[in-house]
């Protein structure tokens, strides 16, 4: 197991953040971590990566214990908190790497070219952290996290704020470098498209608990979840309303656009083109993925 949690609790003041969590996860898997606001995430990943103290229970990581052990942590994992810098802010991009190979004690640059390739950074490695559009901080922020080669990655809220594109080009590194390396992943998101690209269990953690340990599919069956498939058609179409296992919930521009809802599990984005193109002729598409905070207000009213 990379992830070993039992019985994981942590208390602010009065306030129970987790509450007796318990889970593994297997060397080599890429999970989920999904809930609402406050639900616990950034907590549990804090006591994962020996930064706060639980207040009870157990936590091992890659086999250590955290807090007692975090140096010797710090060599195996990498971490990415969207939403703060473990770069030095003042300094040029590639100075932090220059500290961080010093920290790890290893020459770092073959590793850095070969991530400065990857995620494209080359055009700023010059440039001070605090210069830096988020889209490309970000990427720096994970490419110091990869490179000692961690056998965990754990991210928390890497894509928040980035665009579409950004967004699409960070969950490709990412799923190209678990194909390359069989990091192990940990991802807490808000995002299921985050987690449905790059993930294959799902934890939800609702107040603290664990509220559901599966596939994602079977967390939108669970609560009857669907994804809606939107179609850019080439010329305008009538409602497209009789395609197998789907439900039309939109027609706009005149049929131009219409958006089909389906429940994952009971057919496949392959089967409705295959079905969509014997009636129109379809130019783009996109999937809107059910949001978190709906998925879990359907599993407590299931
Ligand atoms: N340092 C702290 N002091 C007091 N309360 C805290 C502290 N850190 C977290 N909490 C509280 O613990 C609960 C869980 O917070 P946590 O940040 O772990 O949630 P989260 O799931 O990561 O949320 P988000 O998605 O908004 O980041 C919240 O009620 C939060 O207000």
């Amino acid at each position: 197991m990379i992830i070993e949690v039992s019985g994981l609790r942590r208390l602010f003041k009065k306030v129970v953040a987790v509450d007796g969590l318990t889970f593994a996860i297997e060397r080599g898997s890429a999970v989920g971590y999904i809930g609402a606001n406050g639900a616990g995430k950034s907590t549990t990943i804090k006591m994962l990566t020996g930064i706060l103290r639980p207040s009870a229970g157990t936590v091992l990581t890659c086999g250590l214990e955290p807090l007692r052990q975090r140096r010797r942590l710090a060599r195996r994992i990498g971490v990415v908190f969207g939403q703060r810098s473990q770069l030095w802010w003042d300094l040029p991009l590639r100075d932090s790497y220059r500290a961080l190979g010093a920290i790890h004690r290893l020459d770092h640059r073959p590793r850095l070219a070969e991530l400065a390739e990857r995620l494209d950074l080359a055009s700023f490695l010059d440039t001070p952290v605090r210069q830096l559009s988020l889209g490309q901080r970000i990427r720096g922020e994970v490419a110091a996290a990869l490179l000692h080669s961690p056998e965990l990655l754990i991210l928390d809220e890497p894509t928040i704020g980035l665009d579409v594109l950004s967004k699409e080009r960070l969950r490709a590194f990412l799923a190209e470098q678990r194909t390359a390396f069989g990091t192990s992943l940990l991802l807490a998101t808000h995002d299921m498209g985050d987690v449905r690209r790059l993930t294959e269990r799902v934890l939800l953690v609702d107040h603290g608990r664990l509220a559901f340990d599966g596939t994602l599919d079977g967390l939108a069956r669970q609560v009857g979840a669907e994804r809606i498939l939107v179609l850019d058609l080439a010329e305008p179409a009538r409602p497209l309303s009789e395609i197998p296992g789907t439900r039309l919930v939109g027609v706009e521009a005149g049929g131009l656009r219409q958006r089909l809802s389906f429940a994952p599990g009971t057919t496949t984005v392959a089967a409705i083109l295959s079905a969509v193109t014997e009636r129109a002729q379809l130019h783009d598409l996109t999937i809107e993925e059910p949001d978190i905070e709906g998925v879990i207000r359907q599993l407590y009213s299931a």
